[in-house]
């Protein structure tokens, strides 16, 4: 069933929305033990961008599925290919009584089959390539990847949002990035996550890769649940999503206690995808995306 089949009247919230056809949930299949489930976005016609912490180290490509269809239709695609960031160590500070680390939390999966995208089946937009270029309505080849940056992760509280998986439907979860004065409260929220209770320095969990939403200043936002790790942090950009980060971890899992309302402190991280371009260009050389 190809790609551009789902594609349908447009009603929010389920796959059939244009808006929402990148989001591609993967299932890990380990040999003799449970499913795990993560989210991922589709960026070009061979590639899944996820989180890194949704794979284990001996984890083979093989055992990946990617559902790009709509949940009936079962558009299982197999991975060939599973890249997480060279620099993604969940165990670097163990020693440090840090027991998970997030940092260049990314990974990159390449399916075995070629998606069909079509004019309204698209995958979703990265920073400093050509099509965000366009998305953001600036010429090319005048705008730099920097241009990017500042359009997007402008200084102050940023509009976003993620895509959760509801029961029946797809939701959109609209959130700020505290990009600005609110940025460090924002941080320093880490340590109500229990695994960082005892952390001295905020600043060696939450380090310069990472986005943070959530919280209620200026306003209440939804928070993440540890099922939507790995789906794409997304700025609307007129009709275009363009995918800024990488959702990788939370200090409240909204799933686990779905009746307790998130208290204040409930803060999420997103890998900030300008931080890993240089691992982006590299792997993702082939894919003709036109990086700037
Ligand atoms: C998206 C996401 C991922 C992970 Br991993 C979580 N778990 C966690 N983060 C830090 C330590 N453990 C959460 C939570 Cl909690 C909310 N959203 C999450």
């Amino acid at each position: 069933k190809a790609f551009h089949d789902m594609i349908g009247t447009g009603n929010p919230g389920s796959l059939r929305d244009p808006d929402l056809s990148p989001h591609a949930p993967l299932s890990l299949q380990r040999p003799g033990k449970g499913l795990e489930s993560c989210k991922g976005a589709l960026i070009s016609e061979y590639f899944v961008l996820t989180a890194a912490h949704c794979f284990d180290i001996d984890d083979q490509a093989h055992w990946i599925t990617v559902d790009v269809g709509e949940p009936d239709a079962g558009v299982l695609c197999l991975a060939r290919v599973l890249w997480s960031h060279p620099q993604y160590n969940i165990g670097k500070l163990r020693g440090a009584g840090i027991p998970e680390f997030y940092d260049y939390d990314v990974a990159l999966v390449k399916l075995t089959t070629k998606i069909k995208f079509s004019f309204n089946a698209r995958p979703i937009c990265l920073p400093c390539t050509e099509g965000t270029t366009r998305a953001l309505r600036k010429p090319h080849p005048e705008t730099t990847c920097n241009d990017h940056k500042r359009l997007l992760l402008t200084v102050g509280e940023v509009p976003a949002l993620f895509v959760h998986e509801g029961k029946k439907k797809l939701e959109r979860k609209h959130v700020n990035i505290k990009n600005g004065v609110k940025k460090s409260a924002c941080e320093a929220d880490a340590k109500k996550a229990p695994i960082y209770a005892n952390v001295t320095d905020v600043k060696q969990v939450v380090t310069p890769r990472f986005l943070c939403t959530g919280g209620i200043d200026p306003v209440v936002d939804p928070n993440t649940c540890k099922g939507d790790s790995g789906g794409p942090l997304i700025i609307a950009k007129g009709k275009r999503y363009i995918q800024v980060g990488v959702i990788s971890w939370g200090v409240f899992d909204v799933c686990k206690a779905p009746s307790r309302r998130a208290p204040a402190h409930a803060r999420d991280f997103h890998l900030n995808l300008f931080t890993v371009l240089p691992w982006l260009r590299d792997k993702l050389a082939e894919e003709e995306l036109g990086f700037i």
